[in-house]
C-alpha cells in the first residue's frame, strides 16, 4: 500500500497578473502552503465582508518557483531530483508509475512536465534521459540485464482518444478493458526506442500535433489531456536466478481547469473547455471517492468509483487507487486574481493525498514460479535433514520440484536469450525516413540481399556474428539458409574477427566478390558485392569502415576504381558478375565503351535466357566465352543425334528465318527506337526541356528496348528449338543467322548504355542549370523587393517633408497611415550556443534602426499586444511554441519569415486603431514605436 504523493508548485506572475498589479497571496513554509485570501478575491458565492481568510495545507513537497531571488526557489532540476529520480528507481524495480500535473489553465503544468529550452527541460524529458543513462550504466557494468523500452503518446481531446505518434492522428481510438491488465487503448501505436534521442524525437513529434490554442490565460494553452507512456522491460539473471519485470510509466499533462470568463473562451474554445472541465470534475469525483474509501476494506463494495464517467479517469484507473506508484503535481498561480481557483486546486490536491494505491512488482509469472519453486526446494532440503522418516516422500517431492524448476528455467532462459538477441539486433537496426524513402540502417557488419527474383518485394538484411557465420542450404541448418542455382549445401562461411570479415568458400562452391571468382579466403570490405551460387547476390556493409572511409575521403581517391565497380548495382545482375571488364578508367573517370561492352559476355546471358526452355545449350566456360570447338561439338551433336520433327517445326527451320514476320516486327521496332531517341535528344537540347515530359519519353524508350530484346530472344529460341526438335543439319545459314542476332542484341545493348549515359549527363546538367536559375531569380526578386521598399519610404519621407513645408496641404487620410514602417528580419544568429537572436531592421521614412531580439521577446510582445488589442492580434499567425529544437537551424529559419510577417501584419493592423501610438504617425517614428511597445526600443 502506498498513498499518492502530492507536490504543489507556484509559478511566477504572468504578464496579465503583472499588468493587473496583482498581489502575491501564496506563501510556503517548508511543505506547508498558505493561501491568504481577502474577500475581494473570493468568488461570487462567498459572503461579503472585510475579512481575511487563511487556508493552510501540508503536502509531501511544496515548490516555490515564484521568484528566483530567494534561496528556496525551486528549479526544474530540484523538482526532478525530488520526484523524477523516484520514478526511474521504481521503473527499474518493476512498479507502474504515474505522474500527473493538475491545475488551473496557465498555472505551469506543461512547464513542469515538459519544460521548454535545453536548461529548462521538465520532468518527462529528464526522466527519459535518466532512464537511458541508468540502462547504459547497467549495460556497461555487464550486470546481465537486458532492457526493452517502448513509448506511446496519446491525447484526449473532446473525450476522444487520438494517437499523437501516428501519421494520421485524426481518427479516434477505442478504449477496451483487459480482464487482468485493465483499460487500454486499442490500436495505439507503440514505438521501440533505443536511446534518449529516439524518445525526444517522438516527444517532439507528438507535441507538434497536440492540440493547443491561445486563450487570455495562456498563449499556448493545452486543450487536451496528454498521456505519454513508457513501457519498460528489465530482464536478466542475477545470482543464477532469472528476473523479468515490466513497468508502465504514465506521464500525464492535463489540460487546465478554467472558467470561461477568465479565459475569454467562445465557440470551439468554449466547447473544449466544457469537455476539459467535465473530465476534470470526474477526476475530482474519483479522487474524492477514493479518498473517502476506508483503507483495508473492499472499496468497490463500499463506494462506487466513477472511473468510467470520463475517458481520462477510465484510462488512469490503475494509477488512481490501483497498481501504481502515483505522484500528483498541483500547479498554482500566486496572484490574488486567481485565488479562488488556487484554493480549489489546493483542496483537490489535499484530497488526493488520501488515495491509497496498491503497487506491486510486475514480474513475469514464469519467473515468479521459478522463484517460488526454488524457495520450496530449499524448504524441502532443510526438511530432509530433520525428519528421516519422511525422507523418501520428501526426496520424491524434491526431485519432482527440481525437474519442474529446471524445465521452467531452461524455457525461460531460451526465451530470454532469444529476446536478448532480437533486442541486440533491433538496437543495431534503425529505420529512417529520408524524403519519400525509408532507409534501413545497422551499426553492425551485415549483408543486404539483392534479390534477382523480380517478384520478391522485401529487403533481407543478415547480420554477421562475431566468429563464424555459415551459409548454405537449409539441409545443413546453416546460420544463413539460401536457395537457388549452383548453391552447395555447405557453401561458404564468413569469419568476423575484430571487425574484419573474411569470406571462406567451401570446395567447389561458386562464390564471387566484386565479380571475381574466389577459391580462397577473401577479406570483405565496405560496399563489395558478393554473389553466392548463380542467383544470390549481396552487398556487404561495414558501417565502421564506411564511417572511417567517409572521414578520410577514401572513396574519392585510393579505392576509387574499386568503389566504382561496387556501385554497379545500377547495372543488370548478369552484368554485375562481369563488372571487372565492364568499365575502363580514363583520367580517374569511368566510361562505358563499345569495346568493353562487347567484352561483357552478353552472349552468356542470352544463352542463359534461351536455356530456360530446357533446350540444350553450349556448356559454360569459366572465361564466359564460347570457344569454337564447343560450338562445333554442339553442331555435331545435332547432326548425329537426329530427333523426330513435326512439319510445323520443319517450317520454322526455313533459311529465310530473318525475313519472317517477327523479323519485320524487329525492324519496325528498331526504327521506332531510333525515332524515340531523336525525340529524347530534341527534348534535351531544347531550352524548354520539361523534365516530366522527358521522363515519360525515357520510359517509352525503355519499354521499346525491352520489347526489342524480348523479340530477338524469342526468335532465337524458336531457331534453337527448331534445330533441337528437327535434328536438322546445323547449316551455315542458320549459324550465321544466329550469330547475326547475337550481334544485333549486343549492338543494341551497347547503344542502350551509351545513350543512357548521355541522357543521364544531360539531365543532370539541365537540373543543375534550372536550380541555379531559380536561385538567381529568387535573389533578384528579393533585391528588387528591398529596393522598392526603400524607394517607397524615401518617397513617403519626401511627401511628409513637403506636407510640413506646405501647411495648407490636405490632412492625411487614414488609408495613408496604413504603413508607418516596414520591418525586415535580415538574419539570425545562435548566441552562446543556447538561444537564437534575430536581427530586426525597422525602416521608417525618418530613419532606420536595428534591434537584436530573441524569440521569447517576440512572444512577450505578442502576449502584450493580445492583451491590449485582443481579437485584432489573435489571428496574426504568431509562430507556435516549440518545446525542443528552438536552437536548430530549421526552426530559426522558419521563424525568421514567420516573425517578419507577424511584425508587419501587427503594425499594419494596430496603426489603424486610434488608441495606437502609430496611428496617423508622420514624424517621431522612433518615439511612437517605443510607445507602441518597448520591444522596438533602439539599443
Ligand atoms: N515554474 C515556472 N517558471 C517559469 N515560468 C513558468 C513556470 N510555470 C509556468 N511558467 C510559464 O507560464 C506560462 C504558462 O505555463 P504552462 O503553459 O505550463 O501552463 P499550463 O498549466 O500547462 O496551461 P494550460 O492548462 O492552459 O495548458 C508559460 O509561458 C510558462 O513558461
Amino acid at each position: 500500500m502506498a498513498s499518492v504523493k502530492v507536490a504543489v508548485r507556484v509559478r511566477p506572475f504572468n504578464r496579465r497578473e503583472k499588468d493587473l498589479e496583482s498581489q502575491c497571496v501564496v506563501r510556503m513554509r517548508g511543505n506547508e502552503v498558505v493561501l491568504d485570501q481577502s474577500n475581494s478575491s473570493l468568488s461570487t458565492s462567498t459572503p461579503r465582508g472585510a475579512h481575511q481568510f487563511q487556508h493552510a495545507f501540508t503536502f509531501d513537497f511544496a515548490y516555490w518557483s515564484h521568484n528566483t531571488t530567494v534561496d528556496e526557489f525551486a528549479t526544474q532540476s530540484k523538482v526532478y531530483q525530488d520526484l523524477g529520480t523516484d520514478v526511474v528507481e521504481n521503473a527499474f524495480g518493476g512498479y507502474n508509475v504515474c505522474v500527473f500535473a493538475y491545475g488551473q489553465t496557465g498555472s505551469g503544468k506543461t512547464y513542469t512536465m515538459m519544460g521548454s529550452e535545453e536548461e529548462d527541460r521538465g520532468l518527462i524529458p529528464r526522466i527519459c534521459k535518466a532512464l537511458f543513462d541508468k540502462m547504459n550504466a547497467s549495460t556497461a557494468q555487464q550486470s546481465g540485464s537486458t532492457f526493452r523500452t517502448e513509448v506511446s503518446y496519446l491525447e484526449i481531446y473532446n473525450e476522444r482518444v487520438k494517437d499523437l505518434l501516428q501519421r494520421d492522428p485524426s481518427h479516434s481510438l477505442r478504449i477496451r478493458e483487459h480482464p487482468t491488465t485493465g483499460p487500454y487503448v486499442q490500436n495505439l501505436s507503440r514505438h521501440l526506442v533505443v536511446n534518449y534521442n529516439d524518445i525526444l524525437n517522438l516527444m517532439e513529434k507528438g507535441n507538434s500535433i497536440r492540440t493547443t490554442a491561445q486563450t487570455n490565460m495562456n498563449d499556448t494553452s493545452s486543450r487536451s489531456h496528454a498521456i505519454f507512456t513508457i513501457t519498460f522491460v528489465n530482464a536478466g539473471f542475477s545470482e543464477g536466478i532469472p528476473h523479468e519485470t515490466v513497468s508502465k510509466i504514465h506521464l500525464v499533462d492535463l489540460a487546465g481547469s478554467e472558467r470561461a470568463d477568465s479565459t475569454g473562451a467562445t465557440g470551439q474554445r468554449l466547447k473544449e473547455g466544457a469537455h476539459i472541465n467535465k473530465s476534470l470534475v470526474t477526476l475530482g469525483s474519483v479522487i474524492s471517492a477514493l479518498a473517502e474509501a476506508t483503507p483495508g476494506k473492499n472499496r468497490s463494495s463500499t463506494k462506487h468509483i466513477p472511473y468510467r464517467d470520463s475517458v481520462l479517469t477510465w484510462l488512469l484507473k490503475d494509477s488512481l487507487g490501483g497498481n501504481s506508484k502515483t505522484i500528483m503535481i498541483a500547479t498554482i498561480s500566486p496572484a490574488e486574481v486567481n485565488a479562488s481557483e488556487t484554493l480549489s486546486t489546493l483542496r483537490y490536491a489535499n484530497r488526493a493525498k488520501n488515495i491509497i494505491n496498491k503497487p506491486t512488482v510486475n514480474e513475469d509469472p514464469n519467473v515468479k514460479l521459478i522463484r517460488d519453486l526454488r524457495d520450496e526446494i530449499d524448504r524441502l532440503r532443510r526438511g530432509m535433514s530433520l525428519d528421516p522418516e519422511t525422507l523418501a516422500v520428501v526426496q520424491k517431492e524434491l526431485a519432482a520440484k527440481e525437474a519442474q524448476e529446471r524445465t521452467l528455467t531452461e524455457e525461460w532462459t531460451e526465451k530470454w536469450k532469444e529476446a536478448a538477441i532480437i533486442l541486440k539486433e533491433q538496437k543495431a537496426l534503425a529505420l529512417k525516413r529520408t524524403g519519400l524513402g525509408v532507409m534501413l540502417d545497422s551499426d553492425q557488419p551485415h549483408l543486404v540481399g539483392i534479390d534477382e527474383d523480380v517478384l520478391s518485394t522485401g529487403i533481407t538484411l543478415y547480420h554477421l556474428k562475431e566468429g563464424e557465420t555459415f551459409i548454405g542450404t537449409s539441409l545443413t541448418n546453416p546460420d544463413i539458409a539460401l536457395k537457388g542455382a549452383c548453391l552447395e549445401d555447405n557453401h561458404c562461411r564468413i569469419v568476423l574477427k575484430n571487425g574484419v570479415a573474411t569470406l571462406i568458400p567451401f570446395e567447389d562452391a561458386l562464390c564471387m566478390v566484386n565479380a571475381s571468382l574466389i577459391t580462397s579466403p577473401v577479406k570483405l570490405s565496405q560496399g563489395c558485392v558478393v554473389v553466392l551460387g548463380k542467383t544470390n547476390m549481396f552487398r556487404y556493409n561495414d558501417p565502421k569502415e564506411a564511417a572511417s572511409m567517409r572521414k578520410n575521403n577514401d572513396f574519392l581517391n585510393k579505392q576509387g576504381e574499386d568503389l566504382m565497380n561496387r556501385s554497379l548495382l545500377s547495372q543488370s545482375l548478369s552484368d554485375l558478375r562481369n563488372t571487372n571488364r565492364a568499365l575502363t578508367t580514363v583520367d580517374g573517370k569511368h566510361h562505358l565503351s563499345e569495346g568493353n561492352i562487347k567484352e561483357i559476355d552478353y552472349k552468356q546471358s542470352v544463352l542463359e535466357l534461351i536455356s530456360e526452355t530446357g533446350v540444350e545449350t553450349f556448356p559454360q566456360t569459366s572465361s564466359n566465352e564460347i570457344p569454337d570447338n564447343e560450338i562445333m561439338s554442339a553442331k555435331s551433336n545435332f547432326e548425329f543425334e537426329p530427333k523426330e520433327s513435326s512439319s510445323r517445326d520443319q517450317e520454322k527451320l526455313s533459311p529465310s528465318f530473318g525475313a519472317n514476320s517477327t523479323g519485320d516486327e524487329v525492324d519496325e521496332l528498331y526504327k521506332l527506337i531510333c525515332h524515340q531517341k531523336e525525340v529524347i535528344m530534341t527534348c534535351l537540347e531544347s531550352d524548354q526541356c520539361d523534365i516530366q515530359n522527358l521522363n515519360d519519353e525515357i520510359v517509352k524508350l525503355k519499354n521499346m528496348q525491352e520489347e526489342y530484346t524480348k523479340l530477338e530472344v524469342s526468335s532465337m529460341k524458336k531457331l534453337w528449338r527448331s534445330v533441337h526438335f528437327t535434328g536438322n543439319r546445323f547449316s551455315d545459314d542458320l549459324f550465321d543467322s544466329f550469330d547475326e542476332k547475337f550481334d544485333a542484341l549486343v549492338e543494341q545493348e551497347v547503344d542502350r548504355r551509351l545513350f543512357q549515359d548521355r541522357v543521364l549527363k544531360s539531365t543532370e546538367s539541365i537540373a543543375r542549370d534550372k536550380e541555379l536559375e531559380r536561385i538567381k531569380r529568387d535573389q533578384q526578386m528579393l533585391d528588387l523587393q528591398r529596393h522598392h521598399e526603400k524607394e517607397i519610404y524615401l518617397l513617403r519621407k519626401r511627401l511628409h517633408e513637403f506636407q510640413q513645408v506646405n501647411s495648407e496641404s490636405p490632412p492625411v487620410t487614414s488609408s495613408q497611415t496604413r504603413l508607418p514602417a516596414n520591418i525586415s528580419i535580415v538574419q539570425y544568429q545562435l548566441k552562446n550556443g543556447s538561444h537564437v537572436e534575430y536581427k530586426v531592421v525597422i525602416w521608417t521614412p525618418e530613419e532606420t534602426w536595428t534591434l537584436e531580439r530573441r524569440f521569447r521577446m517576440f512572444r512577450d510582445l505578442h502576449v502584450a499586444m493580445c492583451h491590449k488589442y485582443n481579437a485584432l492580434v489573435q489571428g496574426l499567425g504568431f509562430p507556435s511554441r516549440r518545446l525542443f529544437g528552438n536552437t536548430s537551424e530549421t526552426v530559426a529559419a522558419e521563424r525568421q519569415h514567420q516573425l517578419e510577417s507577424y511584425l508587419n501584419a501587427l503594425i499594419q493592423k494596430c496603426a489603424l486603431q486610434r488608441e495606437c501610438p502609430l496611428y496617423n504617425c508622420f514624424s517621431g517614428y522612433r518615439v511612437a514605436f517605443v510607445k507602441f511597445s518597448p520591444f522596438f526600443q533602439p539599443p
